[in-house]
C-alpha cells in the first residue's frame, strides 16, 4: 500500500518537474538528481557523476554522493514537511507573488441623460477604494449642491477654448449647448499611482473614447428600466425646462440603439441604487481578475 502510494507521488513528481526528477531507470547523465523509491521511503540523491548511473556503484561513487535526502511523511510537523518538501525539490518556496498586480483600468460610464450615472459614480466613490473619478470640465451652470473641483471644474466657454487650443483634453463634446470635456493629466498621475479610472461621459462622449481607446477600456453603459422610469426621473429631478426634457427624452431614445458598442449594460433600477452599483463593482472585480489584462497609456 505504502509502496504503491509513493510509486504515485513519484509519477505526480515526474509530471509536475520533468527534468529535474528523472525516473529511476533513467540513465541521462546530465540529470542531477535520482530519485529512490523503496517500502522504506522517497529519497533523493544528487548524483556527483556521470559514472554514478551505473548500476552497481564503486565505493568511490558512493564517497562523492550528497548525503539522500528524505521527505518526511505527511503527519510530520508542518514547518518539518515544508522544509522536506523544498529539499526535495530543490529550491526555496518563493513568496513572491506568483501574479503580478493587475493593470490600472479605465471604466467608462455612460448612458442617457436622468439614468443616474452621477447618482451611480458617487455611491461608488463612497463604497470603493483604489478608484479615481475623473472631474469632468464643463461650461454648463453649476447645479443645486455642485461642488467646484468635486463634480466638475466649472469653467467659462472662453476658458474651455484655450484648454482645447493647449490640447489639454483627451475628448471633448458641444452637449445641448455646453461644453464637456475630460482633461487628460488627471488621468496619467492618477493611473501611474495604481489607480483605477473612472470617467463619466455622455454617449457622444463614449463614441469619442471608444475610438481612442478601443477595447483598451471597459466601457459600461447604464439604463434605466423603462422608457417610463426615466422620463420620471427626469422630471422629478427639476433640473430641466419643459423644453430641455423634451430634447432629453427624444435623445434618450436614440442613445439606446448605441447599446451594443459597450461591453456591459447595467440597469439602474427605480430604488435599486445599490444593485446597479453593486453589479459595476462586480465588473471591476472581474475585468481584474482577467489573464488577458486590458492595457492603456495616456
Ligand atoms: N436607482 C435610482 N432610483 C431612483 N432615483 C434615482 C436612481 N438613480 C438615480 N436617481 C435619481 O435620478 C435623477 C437623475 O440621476 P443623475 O443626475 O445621477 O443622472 P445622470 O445620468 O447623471 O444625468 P445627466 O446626464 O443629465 O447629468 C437624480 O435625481 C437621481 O437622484
Amino acid at each position: 500500500m505504502l509502496h504503491l502510494r509513493l510509486r504515485r507521488l513519484f509519477t505526480g513528481l515526474q509530471r509536475a518537474f520533468p527534468r529535474p526528477v528523472p525516473s529511476p531507470s533513467s540513465t541521462h547523465s546530465s540529470v542531477p538528481n535520482r530519485l529512490h523509491l523503496s517500502r522504506s521511503g522517497l529519497r533523493v540523491a544528487p548524483l556527483m557523476s556521470s559514472s554514478a548511473s551505473s548500476s552497481s556503484p564503486s565505493p568511490s561513487d558512493k564517497d562523492r554522493r550528497a548525503p539522500h535526502v528524505t521527505l518526511p511523511p505527511s503527519t510530520a510537523d508542518k514547518s518539518e514537511l515544508y522544509r522536506g518538501l523544498e529539499a526535495v525539490l530543490g529550491s526555496k518556496f518563493s513568496s513572491e507573488p506568483l501574479i503580478p498586480p493587475p493593470h490600472p483600468l479605465i471604466i467608462v460610464i455612460s448612458g442617457p441623460s436622468g439614468v443616474g450615472k452621477d447618482a451611480v459614480i458617487k455611491k461608488l466613490q463612497e463604497v470603493r477604494e483604489g478608484l479615481h473619478f475623473v472631474v469632468t470640465a464643463t461650461s454648463r451652470a453649476k447645479r443645486q449642491g455642485e461642488v467646484e473641483g468635486k463634480d466638475y471644474y466649472f469653467v467659462t466657454k472662453e476658458e474651455f477654448l484655450s484648454m482645447i487650443e493647449r490640447n489639454e483634453l483627451l475628448e471633448y463634446a458641444l452637449v445641448y449647448g455646453e461644453y464637456k470635456g475630460i482633461p487628460k493629466q488627471q488621468i496619467r498621475e492618477h493611473m501611474a499611482k495604481g489607480y483605477d479610472i473612472v470617467l463619466r461621459v455622455d454617449i457622444q462622449g463614449a463614441e469619442t473614447l471608444r475610438s481612442i481607446f478601443g477595447k483598451s477600456a471597459v466601457f459600461i453603459f447604464l439604463v434605466a428600466e423603462s422608457e417610463a422610469a426615466l422620463v420620471k426621473r427626469l422630471i422629478d429631478r427639476k433640473t430641466e425646462t419643459s423644453d430641455m426634457l423634451l430634447v432629453r427624452v427624444a435623445t434618450a431614445r436614440e442613445e439606446m440603439k448605441h447599446v451594443r458598442n459597450f461591453d456591459y449594460v447595467v440597469v439602474n433600477e427605480e430604488g435599486k441604487l445599490d444593485n446597479a452599483v453593486k453589479l459595476v463593482e462586480s465588473i471591476i472585480d472581474v475585468e481584474k481578475a482577467k489573464v488577458d489584462q486590458r492595457k492603456l497609456q495616456i
